[in-house]
């Protein structure tokens, strides 16, 4: 079964705790945080002092999804704040191996984010180190966004390449997801799902959350 990662990024910014408490309440099995910083994406949402707050007020795992310039200037900030799971695009850092390093010697899982364009051999010498790959199925920067067909080819032939060299890497799509295409995304061989205005976007959010765990 899939797992579902709610992003916060489509929820009411003013009432966050509450916000996070009904996807606690749906099951979800992650919080994903998309951090912006104008630079890397056009758009700016939140930075480590207000993940560090809402950090108090759930135990779900949180999946730090940064969408900046040169993350490892911030991987410390961040773990510190009490981010589970630190995702960094292979776009934004020149030396990408070294940052995931650096994740890993906090003792942290570390994903790496392909944008739609960027290819799966970007990443290829990299695959042993990470425990994720989060592909994005739209281009980052805004939530309510459309899948991008495309992207199913690049979902199957990582889940190819994981499974026909016995990876242990989980596959994330980000983007898009939504209740008439999740169970066709899940069947490609993705293990998490992120689900932003898919859920956040319910009249009964609690509720939904619920529906995305039963596919
Ligand atoms: O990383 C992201 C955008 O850059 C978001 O996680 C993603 O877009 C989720 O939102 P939605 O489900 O509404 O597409
Ligand atoms: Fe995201």
């Amino acid at each position: 079964m899939a797992k579902i990662s709610p992003s916060i990024l489509s929820a009411d910014f003013s009432n966050l705790k509450e916000e996070i408490g009904k996807v606690e309440e749906g099951g979800a099995d992650f919080i994903h945080l998309d951090v912006m910083d104008g630079i890397f994406v056009p758009n700016i949402t939140f930075g480590p002092p207000v993940i560090k707050k809402i950090k108090a007020v759930t135990e779900v795992p949180f999946d730090v999804h940064l969408m900046i310039d040169r993350p490892e200037r911030y991987i410390e900030d961040f773990i510190v704040a009490g981010a589970d799971i630190i995702t960094v695009h292979a776009e934004s850092t020149t030396h990408l191996h070294r940052t995931i390093q650096y994740i890993k010697s906090y003792d942290k899982k570390v994903g790496v984010a392909l944008n739609p364009s960027t290819s799966l051999e970007s990443i290829e010498y990299v695959l042993e180190d990470i425990d994720m790959v989060l592909i994005m199925t739209v281009n980052p920067g805004f939530g309510g966004q459309s899948f991008i067909p495309a992207m199913k080819r690049k979902i199957q032939r990582l889940r190819k390449t994981i499974d026909d060299n016995n990876l242990d890497i989980k596959i994330e799509v980000d983007g898009g997801v939504k209740l008439d295409n999740a169970k066709e995304i899940i069947d490609l061989g993705v293990d998490i799902l992120v689900v932003g205005s898919g859920i956040y976007g319910a009249e009964d959010v609690v509720q939904r959350t619920k529906m995305f765990k039963n596919i």
